[in-house]
Order: C-alpha cells, then structure tokens, then sequence
C-alpha cells in the first residue's frame, strides 16, 4: 500500500480539535442566510480567500466572527455532525472536541443551546458507526479568571457529558498561571486537563501548564525545543504535544512546511500526535496534515504507524480501548 493509502485508511484518533473551526463556509453561508445575519463576504469563494492569517490573533479575530451565525440548536448539531462525517470519511474513529462555551454564552445563546445540538450529532454517529467521541470544554484565555469560573459553573447539568477541561484563545500575555485557581478546582472536580502553551509564547508557559496547571497533555507546544531540560522532562514524563502541522503553517508559527520539528520532536522520544486545530480555516482535514508532512519532509511507514499508535496513546480512552486500537493499526501495517 502507498503511504497516501495506508494514511487515509488506518483506523486513527485526533485530539486537537476546535469545533468552532470545523465550520465549512459554506455552513456558514447558508446558516447566515437562514438567519438574516450580513457577513463582510459575497459568496462562499470571497470566505475563503479571507483565510490569510499572519498570526494566531489575526486568526482568532476571523474564527470568532464566523462563529456568529451558530444561533439554534439544529445550527449546533449541523457543525457537529458536518466534522464527524469527515471523520468518518478519514478513518477517525476516535474524537477528543474541544469546544468554547464562551464564544457562545458572550453572545447570548447558552449551554442549553449548543449542548443538545453537540450531543444529538454526537449520539448519532456513535449509533450509526460506533465512532467515540470525547469533549473538551475550554475556556478563553483572554478572558479573566472569573469568566473561566462562572463558565465552569454554567455548565454543572453537563458535567457527565465532559471528559477534560482546557485552555486556548490568545496565548501571548495571558499565561497559564493567570488560571491557576480555576484549574485547581477542575482538577477536584476530576476532569482531566489539556492547555494551549507553546504555540506563540515561550517554554516557559508549557512549564507552568505541567506544574500550575497539572496538565495531562500540551496543546501545540513546539516550542518546547528551546528549553533542553523541558524536553526532558516532557520525554520523561511521556506528556503527550498534540502537534498540528497546517495551522503553524498558516498561522506563521514556521514560514515552510520543511522547516516544521515534528520529526525532531519524535526523534528526541517525546510523545507526538498530528491533529488537524481548525480544519476548515487552515486547509484541511486530519489526512492532509499527514500529507503535508510527508510532502515537506518525507514520512516512511514506521513514522505513521508511530504516530497513528501515539494519537491512540496520548488520548483519554481506557487502557482497554487503548491496546484494542493500537491491535487494529498493527494489524493495519502488518
Ligand atoms: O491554535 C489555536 N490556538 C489558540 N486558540 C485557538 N482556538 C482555536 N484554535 C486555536
Ligand atoms: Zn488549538
């Protein structure tokens, strides 16, 4: 089988990934037009040419506009179930879904809103094809620590929907700490912990995130390789990076996919996923971030099969779920 091949048909999990940025534009052209709403765009072709970012800000600043025409819940089921359909076209049959609750209660609509349009979509395609599917609540960093309580608390009825609570939006200037209070009362509430550090800002976030925070992964972190002794402990403690290759593309983190470290994160026995971020907004799905990688910097089948193993490893499923997954990708290669 060819890489391409072995890429789009291996049974895999993805664990970086913005609900909000799997809005296809042309979801969000006909839910604009169904609601009235007037976007600063033509037609679905001028939507997608405006996806040029230089930043993460100039990124977020498009994402969170284009997140104004989700107003009823069938708008909420229909983003949902558009991105479990492509996972199940890719061979996702595992999905760890970070979403921001804020993004949405800023605007008025609130968890008895979007949840039951998440979980309806959610349920169908658990039913239809035995996909699993996990949920990550996250707060915005930009905000302030008591938006990230009130936001915690909101959604108390839906605790036994959520697996793990993280933390993404604008990184620089608004380290981990900022949230310590908060995470310390996710952590008594037992869900596990993710945290956005080392995209933009420096190493030291991705510190404070294991130590403040008590991470159970790192969200991006690729600037870890700046500081020796974290890459140690990150190798030691196997802390999982979910590493996303087209968004530090297009979000200038790296200037050409040649440049991007992932292999020399591998190579230095860290534990490393590839995951897709924002799928819609930064060109492509979960395979074509493998592609990419392969194209850039050549990928042989030893480095996928690692890699589709990690994504495995590093999620939230049971130990069970686990080497049950990690058989079929053997069996996959074999
Ligand atoms: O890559 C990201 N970084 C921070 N916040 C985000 N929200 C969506 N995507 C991202
Ligand atoms: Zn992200």
């Amino acid at each position: 089988m060819t890489l391409s091949s072995l890429i789009s048909s291996v049974p895999k999990a993805e664990l970086h990934l913005h609900i909000e940025g799997a809005l296809e534009p042309s979801l969000m052209w006909s839910l604009a037009a169904k609601h009235n709403i007037t976007l600063p765009y033509k037609n679905v072709a001028q939507i997608e040419a405006a996806y040029q970012f230089s930043n993460l800000q100039s990124f977020l600043d498009i994402y969170y506009a284009g997140a104004s025409v989700l107003l009823d819940e069938d708008d909420f089921f229909a983003l949902m179930w558009s991105y479990l359909c492509k996972c199940k076209e890719e061979n996702i049959v595992h999905t760890e879904i970070m979403f921001d609750p804020q993004t949405h209660t800023e605007r008025g609509i609130g968890y008895d809103i979007f949840m039951p349009g998440f979980l309806r979509a959610i349920d169908k395609a658990r039913q239809q094809w035995g996909m699993s599917v996990k949920l990550i609540l996250s707060f915005l960093r930009h905000l302030s620590e008591q938006e990230a309580f009130d936001t915690l608390e909101q959604a108390k009825p839906y605790y036994r929907y959520i697996d793990a609570v993280g933390l993404d939006s604008s990184e620089k200037g608004h380290p981990p700490v900022k949230f310590r209070r908060v995470f310390a009362q996710v952590r008594r509430l037992g869900f596990r912990i993710v945290a956005h550090a080392g995209e933009e800002g420096p190493a030291d976030y991705i510190w404070q995130a294991i130590h403040t925070l008590g991470v159970d992964r790192i969200d991006h972190g690729v600037r870890c390789l700046e500081d020796p002794e974290l890459v140690a402990l990150l190798k030691k403690r196997q802390i999982p990076l979910t590493v996303c290759p087209l968004s530090n593309l297009k979000l200038k983190v790296i200037n050409d996919m040649r440049q991007h470290s992932l292999f020399a994160l591998m190579d230095k026995g860290l534990l490393v996923t590839v995951n897709s971020d924002d799928p819609t907004y930064f060109g492509g799905y979960l395979n074509r971030n493998f592609e990419a990688l392969d194209a850039a910097l050549g990928m042989n089948k030893n480095q996928l099969q690692a890699l589709v193993i990690n994504s495995f490893k590093a999620s939230f499923l049971s130990e069970d779920e686990k080497t049950h997954w990690i058989k079929e990708v053997n069996r996959h290669f074999a």
